[in-house]
């Protein structure tokens, strides 16, 4: 049971107790290993254990939430495929065929396919989610892309169904999307939020050549001249979509509950900066598991300090980056729950029951 989601913007959030890393970090010293042998796994580590603290962090029950929405900017040209694409993935991850199917199958994670806006009347299926807010966001070139009620909206929705999720036992959250266009949005996001120069956070997205990219960039500043928002809520409402803002969702209703959410490349860490500038206690609990091949990953990854795990040319989306990062969580939190202390080795003693 759980308390009923309150406004998001009023959403309790707790920063994790940093005085405890210290000691986390002397319990990995203390096990049998040469002291910072494991890396970056073993900062991953001390995350959890701040995270899950007082209990020791858990990493079996994995589900990765995919939003999709359409984009009323899609009608501008900027991406290399038509609008119609994200209802037909959408048809690919319910057959379980898409790489976000395959790439979880591999991490075994559960999936949960949210339709957040996508621009179709999508049959009903079990495995399908229905939030739809709207059939597609606004072209954000002439209006504001969602309405600020939409906004909330969707943010509050998706906080509430991963908050419910986790209260069913779910132990990581991955975040991932699909919408044609969305990397616009993205960008759009990163120069509102960061004040990056639009060329250093528009990128090729699902594959535009020289001259689409020479084009993005230049619907992008015609974006831009409409609005140049800086406050979160304002950033998400005139330039973002339902996949975006239930994304930032998503990363607010994890850290609410006090879980890790993995975040997947560039639009996914779009929707986490929102998320952040809304609430900066969430920063704690985001996990950043790769750098995209996207250009502007790089200023989002900056603006939230996150160096991420995996650097595989991965530009996606769908979640899959994420995907690609939970068995390092497994093996963060093992670390932690299960390797021996040295002292215990030396002794030839392995533990309790020896
Ligand atoms: C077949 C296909 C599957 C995808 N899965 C994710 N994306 C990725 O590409 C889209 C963003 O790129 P842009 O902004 O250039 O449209 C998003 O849907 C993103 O998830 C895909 C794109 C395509 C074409
Ligand atoms: O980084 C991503 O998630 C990404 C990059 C390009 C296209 N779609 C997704």
């Amino acid at each position: 049971m759980h308390a009923p989601m309150r406004d998001p913007i009023t959403l309790s959030i707790a920063a994790v107790d940093r005085s405890r890393e210290p000691d986390l970090r002397a319990r990995l010293d203390a096990k049998a290993k040469p002291p910072g042998s494991l890396g970056r796994l073993e900062d991953l580590a001390v995350q959890l254990g701040l995270i899950w603290h007082p209990a020791p962090p858990r990493a079996d029950r994995a589900m990765v939430f995919v939003f999709a929405g359409d984009h009323g900017i899609a009608e501008e040209s900027i991406s290399p495929y038509p609008a119609s694409v994200t209802r037909l993935m959408v048809g690919a991850y319910l057959a379980g065929r898409a790489g976000l199917n395959v790439l979880a199958r591999a991490a075994s994670a559960e999936i949960r396919v949210v339709d957040a806006g996508v621009d179709a009347d999508l049959a009903p299926h079990p495995e399908l989610i229905d939030r739809k807010i709207r059939r597609g966001s606004r072209n954000s070139v002439r209006e504001a892309a969602l309405t600020p009620s939409e906004a909330m909206g969707a943010i509050a929705a998706a906080a509430r169904l991963v908050s419910d999720e986790i209260a069913s036992g779910v132990d990581i959250v991955a975040i991932g999307e699909m919408g044609i266009g969305n990397t616009t949005a993205a960008a759009l996001i990163t120069h509102c939020l960061t004040g990056a120069p639009i060329d250093d956070c528009v990128g090729r997205g699902a594959g535009m050549d020289d001259a689409g990219l020479a084009h993005k960039r230049a619907v992008v500043a015609t974006a831009a001249a409409r609005a140049q928002p800086t406050e979160p809520l304002d950033v998400l409402t005139e330039f973002g979509g339902y996949d975006i803002a239930m994304m930032a969702g998503a990363v607010l209703g994890a850290a609410a509950s006090q879980r890790p959410v993995v975040i997947d490349g560039f639009i996914a860490s779009a929707a986490a900066l929102v998320a952040v500038r809304l609430h900066p206690a969430a920063r704690d609990y985001c996990v950043f598991s790769h750098r995209s091949a996207e250009r502007g990953h790089r200023v989002l990854l900056e603006a939230m300090e996150a160096t991420p795990y995996l650097d595989l040319g991965l530009r996606l989306g769908e979640g899959t980056g994420a995907l690609t990062t939970v068995p390092l969580l497994r093996a963060a939190a093992g670390i932690l729950n299960d390797l021996a202390d040295l002292s215990d080795v030396l002794a030839g003693n392995f533990g309790p029951q020896a």
